[in-house]
């Protein structure tokens, strides 16, 4: 299911635009209110560069640009051409994540392997993703479901892909976040008493499995008060949840940016309802388009999802009050409008009839 794309073509257009990253685009870069829909995937191929270049990844640890834009070009054509888990939304992703970094100041915090390390997980998060959930892969008992005995089986596979492309790529880039280098930055970079290997960033990635997040927002719950940036076990649930918060980001952006993401996961989920309805499986509910609405959908991962989650890490960091937890709430009031009108016009109709 990969892509078929020109490598040399967007390699060139890879370099070509590179020239043209503007300090303003670099600026705006930061903030979550960026809108992917403007930008084409080999320009967004040059803004992950950018970001790469901005935290300071490429001098700190010596990545050759050649090697950096191969390994973006790899990951690139290993995201399917699927409604929502596609390369755009690795893009957000990854650009929700670097604002992220940037609005809590996480440089002063964190060491620059942490920062490569959420930074690469966010990029690697859904690698080669299907486009039917975990619950499907489990009930249709794919190949995927058993090969890793119904345990968060796309998140095991995103991992697998994510290693077999930095094996390809290596050593350039993957030294300072992968074992068995023999870069001596291993021993240099590392962050305290943790030793940064290939754990931390499937860490990362197996965090973003939603079987996963009540435990995993409950552990951040019960360190937030005494958090310590210099306890790897607070700093790896931060990690976690930098992730998570990343990875169902979308209705912190502008509505006009927001609405379309929706539009995709609907389809997704549609896709994957109507495959369960033909194939005889059980049907996800919350996939299913005979009960779910745009404004239904939203409201209820608005309040019992997002909020909960956004609210957490805001107490860390109160700056984000503003930029991620304020839209969203905005997201829920928009959304609840739309669900009463839908009421009052069906209670309307009934009425007449
Ligand atoms: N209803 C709803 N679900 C979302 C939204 N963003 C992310 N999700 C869900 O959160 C999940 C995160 O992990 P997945 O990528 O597997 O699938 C994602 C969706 O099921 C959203 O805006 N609305
Ligand atoms: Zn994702």
């Amino acid at each position: 299911m990969h892509k078929s794309i020109n490598v040399t073509g967007l390699t060139l257009l890879c370099c070509r635009s590179s020239l043209q990253v503007s300090e303003e685009v670099r600026e705006y870069l930061k903030t979550p209110m960026f809108d992917n829909w403007q930008w084409e995937e080999p320009e967004m191929l040059v803004l992950i560069q950018t970001m790469f270049e901005d935290l300071d990844f490429v001098s700190e640890f010596q990545m050759e640009t050649r090697v950096l834009q191969n390994f973006l070009l790899e990951v690139h054509s290993h995201y399917n051409h699927i409604a929502f888990h596609n390369f755009h939304h690795c893009f957000c992703v990854t650009q929700m994540m670097y604002g992220l970094i940037w609005l809590t100041d996480l440089k002063t915090k964190l060491s620059r392997t942490d920062l490569l390390i959420m930074l690469t997980s966010a990029l690697c998060h859904d690698l080669d993703h299907p486009g039917y959930n975990n619950v499907y892969q489990i009930n249709a008992q794919t190949d995927l479901a058993l090969r890793y005995n119904d345990i968060s089986p796309l998140e095991n596979h995103h991992c697998a892909v994510a290693f077999s492309i930095i094996c390809k790529v290596r050593p350039g880039l993957v030294s300072p976040v992968y074992p068995g280098a023999t870069s001596a930055d291993l021993s240099t970079q590392g962050s305290g008493s943790s030793t940064p290997n290939s754990s931390h960033v499937t860490m990362c990635i197996l965090a973003t499995d939603m079987a996963r997040h009540n435990e995993i927002l409950n552990r951040f719950r019960a360190i937030q008060p005494t958090f310590d940036f210099t306890n790897k076990e607070h700093k790896e649930v931060l990690m976690k949840i930098m992730v998570k918060v990343s990875d169902i980001s979308n209705e912190a952006r502008p509505m006009s940016v927001a609405e379309p993401w929706l539009d995709c996961l609907l389809q997704e989920f549609f896709n994957q309802s109507d495959t369960e309805k033909l194939r005889g499986l059980p049907v996800t509910p919350f996939m299913d388009r005979d009960k779910v609405s745009k404004p239904s959908s939203q409201t209820n991962f608005i309040r019992f999802v997002l909020l909960p989650l956004f609210t957490e890490l805001t107490k860390l960091f109160p700056c984000l009050e503003q930029h991620i937890l304020e839209p969203v709430r905005r997201a829920l009031e928009y959304y609840r409008e739309l669900e009463k009108n839908a009421a009052d016009l069906q209670s309307s109709t009934q009425t007449k009839t």
